[in-house]
């Protein structure tokens, strides 16, 4: 599929290499000479900025594969909803007496896509899996169909992570959702190959599958 102006970055579930495969993304497409703006707007679990372990931050991480230093006018332009637990976002926001209004989430987004130049691509990465909550009435998914942007989903190599992606591409299908392809990021442990698993998401979903390995590139068949 050709590059478009704009990728959702969806998870088939948490912790699986979403921000990985982002910044794997952004360093392949800056090497090829492609301008790029990654954004992570909604994030949990990050700590303050002046944290040392902030770089390690799904945000740290984004800013530093775009090459951009870490300031708070970076952090907020990358991050503008940062909430300390690890949860949920609505959860977490509420433990700091906090809430988000999905309206803003969306709003933020486009604006953002909005004023991008023609050369720019611009790069989302989500929340959690597909579908967890974003607010307490809304999922990933109402946010990703709001944008109508396609999607790349991030699937992991995990034992199970073939149900996960398979359920994960079928929904985002039942609901309009286009799917620029699957990149299955290497699971630690897992007790098959990333090959196995990949060609099982493509024969059982019908969709383009890349490989991203441990410490690996962007696969060149996505995207
Ligand atoms: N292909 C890979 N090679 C090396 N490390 C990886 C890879 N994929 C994921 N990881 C590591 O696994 C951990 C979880 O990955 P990552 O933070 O990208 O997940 P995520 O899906 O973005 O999580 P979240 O739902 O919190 O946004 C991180 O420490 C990340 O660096
Ligand atoms: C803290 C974690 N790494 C993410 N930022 C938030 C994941 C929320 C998952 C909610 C769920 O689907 O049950
Ligand atoms: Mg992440």
């Amino acid at each position: 599929m050709p590059l478009p102006p704009a990728l959702f970055i969806a998870g088939a579930g948490t912790e699986i290499g979403k921000t990985y495969v982002t910044a794997a993304l952004v360093r392949s497409l800056r090497a090829k000479g492609r301008r790029v703006r990654a954004l992570k707007p909604l994030a949990s679990g990050v700590p303050p900025l002046h944290d040392p372990t902030f770089a390690e931050s799904d945000t740290g991480r984004l800013l530093a594969a775009q090459d951009i230093a870490i300031t708070p006018v970076a952090v907020d332009a990358c991050s503008p909803w940062r909430f300390a637990a690890p949860l949920a976002p609505d959860l977490a926001a509420a433990r700091e007496g906090r809430s988000l209004a999905f309206d803003d989430l969306v709003g933020w987004c486009r604006a953002r896509l909005g004023e991008a130049e023609a050369d720019e691509t611009v790069l989302i990465e989500g929340v959690g899996g597909v579908m967890s909550p974003v607010t307490d009435a809304a999922t990933g998914l109402d946010w990703l169909k709001a944008l109508g942007l396609p999607a790349l989903l991030v699937s992991g190599s995990y034992l199970g992570a073939i149900s996960h992606a398979l359920t994960a591409v079928e929904t985002l299908r039942a609901h309009g959702v286009t799917l620029s392809g699957v990149a299955v990021s290497e699971s630690e442990g897992a007790p098959t190959s990333p090959e196995t698993v990949a060609a099982a998401i493509a024969r059982h979903g019908g969709v383009t599958v890349g490989i991203v390995r441990r410490g690996g590139d962007f696969p060149g068949n996505l995207v």
